[in-house]
Formats: C-alpha cells, sequence, structure tokens
C-alpha cells in the first residue's frame, strides 16, 4: 500500500503522515526533508542554490538514512528547499529515490507537494491536506517558539504565503491536488481528529 500526502506549508502533512505510517505499519519518507537537504547542502558550501549540476550531485549521494529533521526543519532552510526545489534536473534525480522508497515492500506514506501527481500516480489512496494560512503560520509560529527559536506571526504568515505562491506557480510539478485526491481541511480539526479523518478516508480506499 502507498499513502500519497500533498499539501502546503505546515498544513499538518508530516504530523499526519508519520502517524499514518505508524497505524498502517508502513514506512515513512517526508520528502520535504529531501529537498531541504541538498538546499542545506548548497548552503554549507557556498553555493548559488541556483546551481544545478551541483544539486543534482548531491542528490545522487544523498542518504535518506542521514537525514537530520532536527536540523534540516529550521524555517530559512524551507524557504532554501523551495528554491532548489524548481531544477527540474534535481527533481528528477529525487523522484527516482522516492519513488524506489515509495516502491519498497510493504509500502509507505510520502508527504510532500507532488506525490499524487509526479512521484507516486498509482498510489493506494491520496490526500490534500491543507488549512488556512492563518490556521497553518499559527502553528509554525507556536512549533519554532516552543523549540526556542524566534518567529512572529506576521513574518510567518508572509513566508509560508511567498513559499505556497512559487511552489504552486512553479513549471515543473507544481503543488497542486491530484484528481483522484481527497481534500482534507484540518483548518477547524486537532491533530488527533485530523488522524482519524485521515484513517476514514484510507479505509474506505484502500
Ligand atoms: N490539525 C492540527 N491542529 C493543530 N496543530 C497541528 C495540526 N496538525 C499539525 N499541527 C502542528 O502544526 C505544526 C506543523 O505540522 P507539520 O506536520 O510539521 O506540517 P507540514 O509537514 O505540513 O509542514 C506542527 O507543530 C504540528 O504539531
Ligand atoms: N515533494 C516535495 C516536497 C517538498 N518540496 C519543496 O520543499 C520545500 C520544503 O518542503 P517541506 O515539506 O519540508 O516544508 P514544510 O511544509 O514542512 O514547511 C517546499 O516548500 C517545496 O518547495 C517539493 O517541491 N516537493
Amino acid at each position: 500500500m502507498i499513502i500519497a500526502i500533498d499539501g502546503p506549508a505546515a498544513s499538518g502533512k508530516g504530523t499526519l503522515a508519520r502517524r499514518l505510517a505508524e497505524h498502517f505499519e508502513l514506512r515513512h519518507l517526508d520528502t520535504g526533508l529531501t529537498f531541504r537537504a541538498v538546499a542545506a547542502a548548497l548552503l554549507a558550501k557556498g553555493l548559488p542554490l541556483g546551481d544545478e549540476a551541483i544539486a543534482v550531485e548531491i542528490a545522487r549521494n544523498l542518504d535518506l538514512a542521514q537525514m537530520d529533521k532536527s536540523v534540516l526543519s529550521a524555517h530559512e532552510i524551507g524557504e532554501a528547499a523551495s528554491r532548489v526545489a524548481v531544477l527540474g534536473a534535481l527533481r528528477q534525480e529525487l523522484v527516482d529515490l522516492q519513488r524506489r522508497f515509495a516502491e519498497t515492500p510493504p509500502g509507505a506514506v510520502l508527504d510532500g507537494r507532488d506525490i499524487g501527481t509526479v512521484v507516486c500516480p498509482d498510489a493506494t489512496v491520496k490526500l490534500f491536506v491543507t488549512a488556512s494560512p492563518e490556521a497553518r503560520a499559527r502553528r509554525r509560529t507556536d512549533e519554532m517558539l516552543s523549540k526556542g527559536q524566534e518567529a512572529t506571526y506576521a513574518s510567518v504568515l508572509e513566508d509560508l504565503k511567498r513559499r505556497d505562491e512559487r511552489d504552486s506557480q512553479r513549471t515543473v510539478a507544481p503543488m497542486k491536488q491530484a484528481d483522484d485526491a481527497v481534500l482534507l481541511d484540518t483548518t477547524e480539526m486537532d491533530i488527533e481528529a485530523a488522524f482519524q479523518a485521515a484513517v476514514d478516508i484510507i479505509s474506505k480506499a484502500a
């Protein structure tokens, strides 16, 4: 079974994907981390985020097991990830890696922006998870503050909107709800309610 979860920044994709993977005894890949890892490596080398040849080389040598979420989840790396995510050759390299992960038995839950449309178009079930920009900004701000990071609601809201705009407008694999994906709007749901709604959708579809 392959569960594809897409949606905008801080919509709760990762939280849901982790819980669903545990519930259905599947592996989980946060594909955003793969873009974040490439961006972070370019930043560490002092190279421009548009250097496609080096970005592809970094992706080719990426070890999924070595990606450190606590480092890569930094807010500014999210912005840098969305800049490298427009590079077509890089996406191709990462899609190959993500697909191999998804197709390894017993299957997996993948979350990202183009899982249902590009990476796993034949996924068993597809969810497009969203929430209002204000709810997402509130959640991300609270998350950053709880980790002792500096954050203001207004700047996080602005950053998320800019990133969503870039992600949905790019020419290669833009963020988009697949035609056969089920929309899950969690604006008025807490984490538990969103999880139960997702389990219901998946149980009906699988
Ligand atoms: N339904 C929800 N209600 C309230 N907070 C949520 C909900 N879903 C996720 N969160 C919180 O919002 C933040 C962003 O969630 P995350 O799963 O990292 O989103 P994404 O993977 O889409 O960026 C986290 O702090 C998470 O605990
Ligand atoms: N499948 C994916 C996953 C992420 N990305 C890019 O990577 C960036 C970071 O993704 P993320 O899922 O880690 O971001 P958050 O939603 O956690 O803030 C996104 O803004 C996208 O530009 C992508 O293009 N395709």
